[in-house]
This record gives structure tokens, sequence and C-alpha cells, in this order.
């Protein structure tokens, strides 16, 4: 049965993603990686080229970035990219990032829906869990799962079944917000309805053809939902 989202009244959590959707990191990653790609001797690429490969994690990207500035063997050279890439973006994180307008209100509707929230994200949980502090919104999070926390990342629904067994709650019951097909195709997959927002990172791809339920422009947008004033906690 395909989700519904008519009915937020029956919801028990929500899972929400965080690169493109609670935080603009945008600027995080695109100086973390190009410092690394200095170090490689290789040229610095543009925000937009790094925009297009955020979103499949940080081996991802590197392997990416280097496949696209024609490096013969990125996967040879991916054990010293990684090494360094961690350094810099541990240095970097947060400073180079902001929380999105509507993020906060977004969250808060749902606290006070008095849904349980996890953040489930592709990054690497040791970047994860200080930009959540840094960015004041640890509070929020009764479970943090970065893309290095399960044996398989989003769009595998791997991570958001564990999530909701975490959770205690049904899949069908536990909303997924996220930017990004990786978000759509692993909330289809494992039976939670899904939530876009508009303003993320989509690999250069119209948000509107990745799989969801609705599609907002705001987290604040969450607010108005009809019914969830109402859940009933189950
Ligand atoms: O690190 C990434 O590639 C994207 O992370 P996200 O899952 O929070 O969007
Ligand atoms: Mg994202």
């Amino acid at each position: 049965m395909k989700p519904t989202l008519r009915n937020a009244s029956q919801l028990q959590a929500a899972i929400i993603d965080l690169d493109g959707t609670l935080v603009d990191t945008l600027g995080d990653f695109v100086e973390a990686l190009n410092r690394t790609l200095a170090e490689l001797h290789l040229p610095a690429l543009g925000r937009a080229q790094v925009e297009r490969m955020i979103g499949k994690g940080s081996e991802n990207l590197l392997l990416s970035a280097m496949a696209h500035l024609g490096e013969p063997d990125p996967a040879a050279r991916l054990p010293v990219a990684w090494a360094a890439y961690q350094r810099h973006y541990l240095h970097v994180n947060g400073r180079f990032s902001q929380v999105f307008d509507g993020a906060l209100a977004g969250l808060q509707a749902l606290r006070d829906a008095g849904l349980p929230l996890a953040c489930v994200t592709n990054k690497p949980l040791a970047f994860a869990q200080p930009l959540l502090h840094d960015k004041g919104l640890a509070g929020f999070f009764s479970h943090v799962f970065g893309g290095d926390s399960f044996e398989r990342k989003k769009p595998d629904p791997l991570p958001l079944l564990k999530t909701c067994e975490a959770l205690g709650t049904a899949p069908a019951r536990t909303l997924m917000v996220g930017d990004s097909q990786n978000d759509g195709l692993a909330a289809r997959a494992a039976g939670c309805p899904v939530v876009l927002v508009t303003y993320g990172y989509n690999h250069g791809e119209p948000i509107a053809e990745a799989p969801h339920d609705a599609l907002v422009d705001s987290l604040a947008q969450l607010s108005e939902w009809p019914g969830l004033a109402n859940v009933q906690r189950a």
C-alpha cells in the first residue's frame, strides 16, 4: 500500500535528514573537498559541481570528484584522500554552513506534536554529531545515525528500517523528511511516508522526480499540517 500523508495524526515518529534538509552544508563540503584536492595536487571544484556530488556519503563524494577530474584510478587514491578529507572536514565542520530558514520551526512543530525524532544522514557520524551540537539541533533527537552506522546507506532502506527498530515504531507510521532522491527512494523501499524539501541537494535533478508524498518549500510548513496537533501517540 502506498503510504499516505493525509493522516498526520497516525504518525508515531519522524526521521529527519541532515545535509540539505536541516543545514545548508554545501560550504563545508566545498571547503573540505577543495583542501583535500589541493593536498592531492588536484584542481579545485566549483560549488555547483560539488552540490551535484553530495548525497551518497563522503567516500562517494571523493570518488566522484577524483573521477570528474580525470583521475585514472580514484579507488586507489581513496585511502589517502579519505584520511585528508576527514582531517579537513572535522576542521571546517559547521564554519561554512547554516541552519535553513524554517528548519527550527519544523522541528519544533514535530516535537510539540510529541513525536520522537531521529536524525539519519549519509554523513559520517563523527561529522554529524558535532555539527548538530554546534547548530543547536542535537537536543531535538533521541537518535542520530550516520552513513557509517549501518552496513548500507540511503537510498537503501536499511538505515530507515534500523531506525524504526530503534524508535520502536512501524515504518508506515514513521515520517521521513529529506531533500534528495536518496531519502525518497529509501523511504519508499522502507514503506515510510516521505516529505521532501525543494531547496536541498539532489544531484542536479528536479526533486519532483524523486519518490515523495509531499513537497515543501520550508520545514516551517510542517506546522500547518492538518492532524499534526492530534497525533495519537500509540
Ligand atoms: O553526506 C552526504 O552525502 C549527505 O548527507 P545527508 O544524508 O544528510 O543528506
Ligand atoms: Mg540530504
